[in-house]
């Protein structure tokens, strides 16, 4: 891990667009350390971030409406010219399965080459992603380290996965949403925008 090889078949000359999908509720500086990190090491053009619909494997848990999850994405990624934020997935409505965002966004951007950047956790979980299997032939994945959570490629195609040690923030939404709840703060944990917008929409008070 570290100094990365461009991986084969991403030595195309085309466009190198990474992808980073989350539910972002809200968006974090976990988020925008990894991505800013894959960004420089795979040499990136662009990241788009993709704010889930409807997380399928969320829908026990009570979920922010899309929209704010949107927005709070806008604003955390608006200061760098080289994140973008796509609506594909809210808009198309129904259980949000990264097979259907990464077709999209290969038909959108047919100049340029895909990466998929995943935390440890969600990496893990990927063989039980729709259509799993094909997910690997339409984007190069990067797994990326998490504080908590073990980083491995083990039963995932091989040359389909990087693996990448990226800064270590401690930081989820989970516990973001808790300390609101408490009235703790989460100033530094999440962009400063971040935090006025979840005090200006009352987010997280009842949970
Ligand atoms: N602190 C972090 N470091 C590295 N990757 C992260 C971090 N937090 C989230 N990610 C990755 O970002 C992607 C989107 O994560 P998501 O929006 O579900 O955030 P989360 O903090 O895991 O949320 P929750 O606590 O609600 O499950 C996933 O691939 C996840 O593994
Ligand atoms: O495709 C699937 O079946 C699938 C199942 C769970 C998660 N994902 C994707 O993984 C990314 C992180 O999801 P989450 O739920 O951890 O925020 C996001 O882009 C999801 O769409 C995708």
């Amino acid at each position: 891990m570290g100094e990365q090889e461009v991986p084969a078949g991403a030595r195309s000359g085309k466009r190198r667009l990474g992808v980073m999908g989350g539910t972002f509720d809200p968006i974090h500086h976990g988020h925008l350390v990894a991505a800013s990190e894959v960004a420089a090491l795979f040499h990136l053009d662009e990241v788009v971030f993709v704010p889930t619909g409807q997380p399928w494997q969320k829908t026990h848990k009570n979920v922010s409406p899309a929209e704010d999850r949107y927005l709070m994405t806008v604003i955390a990624t608006a200061s760098n010219p080289q994140f973008s934020v796509s609506r594909i997935d809210i808009d198309r409505g129904g259980p949000t399965y990264t097979i259907d965002t990464l077709r999209e966004l290969r038909t959108l951007n047919d100049d340029a080459d895909l990466f998929f950047i995943t935390g440890a956790d969600a990496l893990s979980q990927i063989l039980g992603w729709r259509d799993a299997e094909e997910l690997f032939s339409l984007a190069h994945f990067i797994g990326v380290t998490r504080p908590g959570h073990d980083l491995t490629d083990d039963g995932l195609p091989e040359g389909g996965v990087s693996l990448v040690e990226v800064p270590a923030l401690a930081i989820s939404s989970t516990d973001c949403r808790a300390r609101v709840a408490q009235g703790d703060p989460v100033w530094y944990l999440v962009p400063d925008g971040v935090v006025r917008y979840i005090d200006k929409r009352q987010l997280y008070r009842g949970e």
